[in-house]
């Protein structure tokens, strides 16, 4: 088997000081070299914390961190040499431009002149900024920086790339020309990908995440497979009487209907808008309205955690409404 890209062992991290902040609290990963990896967790998961650890900016209180197949605390500037990062504070110099700061960031690895040349222009060109080599980074957006500091991660041909929250603060078009380039990058580099985000569109674009909570993972897999391992379309009935509804459904359909504090009567099923004309028909009662809910990352978190990684948003858009009948 080829080695791991990422392995991490019982990893622990507690920040020292008043109380001692447990930010990790023991997670084991392997990645797999090639692979887009997302971190997916809400504000505080521990998950800055976790990629600080990969990278040997801090270490771990306990357990073990092996990248490229060096140990991180043993071997920490071998591992340093392996890996670029993207942090989520931009640390481009705005009144370089763009192809000098590729340069600097060239002679900081002791590229030689020429293959830095060779490599700044290319990297440009794989990021979406061939014709903006010459321009100073203080004029560009903030979709092209991040773009510009991706391109400086991969000078060196690190063999990890870590992205600390990509896309934060971005507007959602320069979100999508991000991603457009990061698929980019993974078909021409052969780069593992690790990234942390707190958006479930981010997450969907990677082959694989874990899920991460209050320091620790609490899922792992393809998007695509933990939300089957959820299962069923949430159908919601907004009806004129719910628990008679659902009594009405339990007894007439026989399937499990709930009648959840929020209100409604809630039915899962592995084809909810295939069910709901029958549901529809069973009832006695008033239907207002019904949504049907295909599982979404956001499900699959709130499963995992018994809450949402935010309100409103990717669940939502999966909403489809059906219709209000009777
Ligand atoms: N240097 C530090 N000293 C003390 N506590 C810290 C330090 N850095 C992070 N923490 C705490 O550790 C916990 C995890 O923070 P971390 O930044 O790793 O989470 P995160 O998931 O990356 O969140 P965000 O998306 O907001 O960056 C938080 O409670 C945070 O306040």
């Amino acid at each position: 088997m080829t080695q791991p890209a990422i392995r991490a062992v019982g990893v622990h991290k507690t920040y020292r000081g008043r109380g001692g902040t447990a930010a990790v609290r023991g997670i084991d990963l392997e990645v797999r070299q090639g692979e887009v990896f997302g971190l997916l967790g809400p504000n505080g998961a521990g998950k800055t914390t976790a990629v600080a650890m990969m990278c040997t900016l801090t270490a771990p209180t306990r357990g073990r961190i092996e990248v490229a197949g060096h140990d991180a605390a043993a071997a920490a500037p071998r591992v340093r040499r392996a890996i670029g990062v993207v942090f989520q504070e931009s640390t481009l110099d705005g009144e370089l431009t763009a192809e000098e700061n590729l340069r600097f960031h060239g002679e900081l690895y002791a590229l030689p002149g020429a293959a830095a040349a060779a490599r700044t222009r290319e990297l440009l060109g794989l990021v979406g900024l061939a014709d903006r080599g010459r321009g100073l980074v203080r004029t560009f957006s903030g979709g092209m920086r991040r773009r510009l500091e991706i391109a400086r991660g991969l000078m060196h041909r690190p063999r990890v790339l870590f992205l600390d929250e990509p896309t934060v603060g971005l507007d959602p078009n320069s979100r999508i020309g991000v991603w457009e380039h990061l698929r980019e990058v993974r078909t021409r580099e052969d780069t593992t990908l690790f990234l942390t985000t707190h958006y479930l569109e981010e997450a969907e674009e990677c082959d694989r995440i874990a899920i991460m909570d209050a320091g620790r993972i609490v899922a792992e897999g393809t998007p695509a497979g933990l939300k089957t391992a959820v299962g069923a379309d949430r159908i919601e009935l907004r009806t004129g009487d719910d628990r008679a509804a659902a009594r009405a459904l339990r007894d007439r359909l026989g399937v499990a209907a709930e009648t959840p504090s929020t209100g409604g009567v809630l039915v899962r099923s592995g084809d909810g808008a295939a069910l709901v004309p029958r549901l529809c028909a069973a009832l006695d009662v008033q239907v207002h309205a019904v949504t049907v809910t295909r599982p979404s990352l956001d499900e699959v978190f709130l499963h995992h955690t018994g809450h949402r990684i935010r309100s409103g948003g990717a669940g939502a858009q999966h909403a489809e409404q059906v219709g209000a009948a009777r």
